[in-house]
């Protein structure tokens, strides 16, 4: 009481009114934030991390995300005032604010992009171009002259307070209806605005249930089945849901109902008297939002109970977490990395935290979510790009309401609003396929998640049997954990490794297509003994190219400085770069000669070579080619897992960590094309293929075999796969790294010229070296050259390297100064529409 009593109340303060305004990320590629006035009643209702509308520009209004709420006014422009809001709560969290920003930072972008990135676009700021009078405009008072079609339009308006573009077309029946919209924005008659509309629509079920009075009141069941004596359909009916949702025995279970359709799909009841019920007031419809992931309440499994060897890594990282933030544990392909992973993820869940768990390919995610299922059940969110834009703003939301404690996704699900992350785990975590090329923002997910983990004080384990050299060496000097697991689970052995000279078996007649006699016979003798088989070719389509015999004619790309890939099964030539194609010509276009012959060969050339030489054999293809719809990854692995398909040909695909218990023969197929890489990660590159390869060999008890056909049996690489000697492949590669400066003693930045004249970019190149050569010294700037594939997309290529060593340079500067060279390059009249692109840690 008395402290109520001594309570003093602030005192009015002088200036009543508090202005606010609001940094908010639009969607554009735009190098600031801009800053919008807060209207004042609406200072409590809008939030950082929030969706809010604004106008932008004289004629667009656009949805964009709050990143910070202050005072100052901003110098140079009159903030324009915030429209409306559109969130209560934020959907983008804190620490995402700041994850996004690092993003944008590092990785050389604009944070528009990040976001344009990050959000599903069920949740984007999405806009669609619409039309409206223009709030000065009368027509009954102004007279501008106008165009009959024009007239159509403005007379639409008055009915409709808006009309889309779309609606306009069909409105005059004309394709070509832009330019009257154009000309009645001069005449000042329209204003364009883009519709800010949520995309996002929960998935709604229809349901049923009694009336409440029928249940509340006392009688009234009884009352209703003597109504319905004489209707025997409406009284089936009845008697049909009594039985789905006894609310004679619980009345409690007739507010959930059930879903209409149980009853208009059963063969045996009238779907007209399940609406004349509902008519009479009998039954009432309603809708309930559902989840799109179905709810597996019947698992909840133990995970499997870890060995003496699990035990003692989860010991020894959990030590280390005591003192690191990030650890690696290196364990063998098959030492059971993912169960230790799962122990940790529980304990990490049981005390509330949530979890992240990224996988480098979508295949892979596939036979790990069976898994982590079982465990982990509804708490689990799955996140990749085959997901539609709804289940991905479902698994959005699910992360900020905390339906789902843990994810696990693929390279994006860094971008999820993840606010209480306690773990991270990145599995195979050499991965380049955790980098995305293109299009901006180019960021790896290794590095945005070790970031987010630091932004959110959690930890980071990474996982490899082959780690990248740039992890290895973190731990070697102490700054990360180092955990080893040397063995493979249970009884399992290493594989063996043996190669097949190609030259020599060839001088044998001894190869049959691209097949050697020995990996034949492997073949057939596994199928004998119904296990499985892996073959692995780096490449899809039949063949890499084609080439006439009489003229040597090969097709090429119109678009790209490549050769296009012949695809058997639709007959077609096909770029890999643009994704041009054309039917496969049936003569020489170039001599007319019936002499066109197929060169080099692919995933699928293998698949139809094989199926001829063991038509019993059954054989499955996993590519790019076959893994385009939805399920198509699931389907594959599922057939191979449960040993209808015997024999799986894959690209890289086939390589991460797919774990089949009856695999015990891997052949590769040309060896030489992965080891002739033209970059200074060949070698490790080449090496983590290999083992990875290989490691899917022999995983439960059955001896694994490798075969690795090749030219060339001398090449020192080969040597340290068969001793599966990372060691000695680390020392080397550092060693060499050291030497040439090459990360982790530098950091490199791609920057790439782009123009469609070859001259043109090649001059804006020379002076952008120049420029930045001028800015940051001789010693760091590589360059500029022509990259091998020297045109893709009609646009011409130059490259240049610019490395930075770790010490002593100030990564940041370095990178401001990069960005403004060519920020000023952008305005140089002879360089007009060049695009110039800077890929920061080039993959
Ligand atoms: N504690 C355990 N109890 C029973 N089986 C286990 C246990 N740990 C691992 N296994 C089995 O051993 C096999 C290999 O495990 P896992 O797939 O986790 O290996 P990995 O280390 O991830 O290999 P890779 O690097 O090749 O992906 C799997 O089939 C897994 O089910
Ligand atoms: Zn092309």
């Amino acid at each position: 009481m008395s402290e109520l009593l001594n309570f003093n109340y602030p005192p009015e303060p002088a200036v009543d009114r508090v202005t606010l305004f609001a940094d908010v990320i639009l969607p554009l590629p735009l190098p600031k934030l801009y800053t919008y006035r807060i209207p004042f009643e609406m200072n409590d209702e809008v939030l950082v991390g929030a969706r809010v509308i604004v106008q932008f520009g004289a004629k667009r209004v656009l949805s964009c995300i709050v990143a910070d709420i202050h005072e100052n006014a901003p110098a140079d422009y009159q903030a324009k005032y915030i429209l409306d809001v559109l969130d209560d709560k934020p959907i983008v969290t804190a620490p995402q604010l700041k994850l996004f920003r690092w993003i944008a930072d590092y990785y050389m972008c604009t944070i528009g992009e990040v976001i344009n990135a990050a959000l599903p676009s069920a949740l984007k700021l999405s806009s669609e171009s619409r039309i409206q009078l223009h709030p000065h405009f009368n027509p009954e008072e102004d007279d501008i002259p106008l165009a009959s079609q024009e007239v159509k339009i403005i007379y639409a308006l008055q009915q409709n307070p808006a009309l889309t573009f779309t609606e306009v077309g069909n409105l005059l029946q004309l394709k070509s209806y832009h330019k009257y919209i154009k000309s009645l924005i001069q005449k000042e008659a329209i204003i364009i605005f883009e519709q800010v509309s949520d995309r996002f629509s929960p998935k709604v079920v229809k349901k049923i249930r009694l009336t409440e009075h029928f249940v509340q009141e006392e009688g009234m069941l009884e009352e209703l089945f003597n109504q319905l004596a004489t209707k025997p359909k409406q009284l089936d009916i009845l008697l049909n849901y009594l039985q789905k949702v006894p609310v004679h025995q619980n009345i409690h279970l007739n507010s959930a109902g059930i879903e209409k359709s149980v009853l208009a799909n059963n063969p045996h009841l009238s779907k007209s008297s399940i609406d004349s019920l509902i008519k009479k007031g009998v039954f009432e419809q309603f809708d309930q939002i559902i989840s799109r992931f179905p709810v597996d309440n019947t698992v909840s499994l133990q995970p499997m109970k870890l060995s003496e060897h699990q035990e003692q890594a989860k010991d020894e990282i959990l030590g280390l977490f005591k003192e690191k933030d990030t650890v690696l544990l290196h364990g063998v392909t098959g030492s059971g990395k993912t169960e230790v992973y799962i122990d940790l993820i529980k304990h990490a869940l049981e005390a509330g935290g949530q979890v992240l768990y990224l996988l480098p390919e979508i295949a892979l995610t596939a036979q790990i979510v069976t898994r982590l299922i079982k465990v982990f059940g509804d708490k689990l969110g799955i996140y990749h790009s085959k997901f539609s834009d709804n289940e991905r703003a479902e698994v959005w939301q699910g992360v900020l309401s905390g339906r789902f404690q843990m994810v696990v996704g693929v390279r994006s699900a860094v971008f999820l609003p993840f606010h209480n992350l306690s773990l991270v785990i990145v599995d195979e975590e050499h991965e380049p396929s955790y980098k995305q090329y293109e299009p901006a923002p180019r960021y790896n997910a290794r590095e945005t998640a070790l970031m987010m983990a630091h932004l959110q004080g959690a930890k980071t384990l990474l996982g490899s049997a082959t780690p990248s050299i740039e992890t290895y060496y973190n731990c070697k000097t102490d700054r990360w954990g180092l955990v080893n697991m040397h063995k493979r689970f249970g009884e399992a052995q290493m594989p063996t490794i043996e190669l097949i000279n190609v030259r020599e078996e060839q001088q044998r007649k001894n190869m049959h297509n691209h097949f050697s006699g020995k990996l034949v016979t492997a073949i057939e003798e596994r199928l004998a003994r119904n296990e499985q088989v892996i073959l692995f070719q780096n490449r899809r389509g039949y063949a890499p190219f084609i080439s006439c015999d009489e003229c040597s004619w090969i097709p090429k790309c119109q678009h790209c400085a490549v050769s296009l890939s012949y695809h058997k099964y639709n007959n077609e030539l096909r770029c890999h770069y643009c994704g041009y194609h054309e039917r496969m010509p049936h003569d020489c276009p170039a001599c007319g000669a019936t002499t066109l012959r197929s060169m080099g060969f692919g995933t699928e050339k293998v698949e139809d070579d094989l199926k001829l030489m063991l038509p019993n054999a059954e054989v499955q293809r996993m590519d790019l080619d076959t893994t385009k719809k939805k399920n198509s990854y699931q389907q594959i692995i599922a057939d191979f897992e449960s040993g209808k398909t015997n024999v799986l040909i894959g690209t890289q695909m086939v390589t991460k960590g797919l774990d089949f218990e009856n695999v015990s023969l891997v052949g590769i197929l040309n060896a030489d094309s992965i080891i002739h890489f033209p970059d200074f990660r060949a070698h490790e590159r080449a090496y983590q293929l290999f083992v990875q390869v290989s490691g899917r060999a022999g995983r439960k008890g059955k001896p694994g075999t490798v075969l690795i056909q090749t030219r060339d049996p001398l090449q020192p690489i080969f040597r340290k796969v068969h001793s599966n000697d990372y060691t000695s492949l680390y020392e080397h590669e550092i060693e060499e790294r050291m030497r040439f400066g090459y990360p982790p003693f530098a950091r490199m930045i791609r920057i790439t010229v782009k123009h469609p004249d070859e001259k043109i970019s090649e001059n804006a190149a020379i002076v952008l070296a120049k420029d930045l050569t001028d800015q940051l010294g001789t010693q760091l700037v590589l360059g500029p050259e022509v990259p091998y594939i020297f045109k893709i997309r009609n646009l011409f290529l130059n490259e240049i390297h610019v490395k930075l060593p770790r010490e002593n340079v100030n990564l940041r500067a370095a990178k401001q100064a990069i960005s403004k060279v060519i920020q000023q390059l952008y305005l140089l009249p002879d360089f007009k529409g060049i695009r110039v692109v800077a890929d920061v840690d080039p993959a």
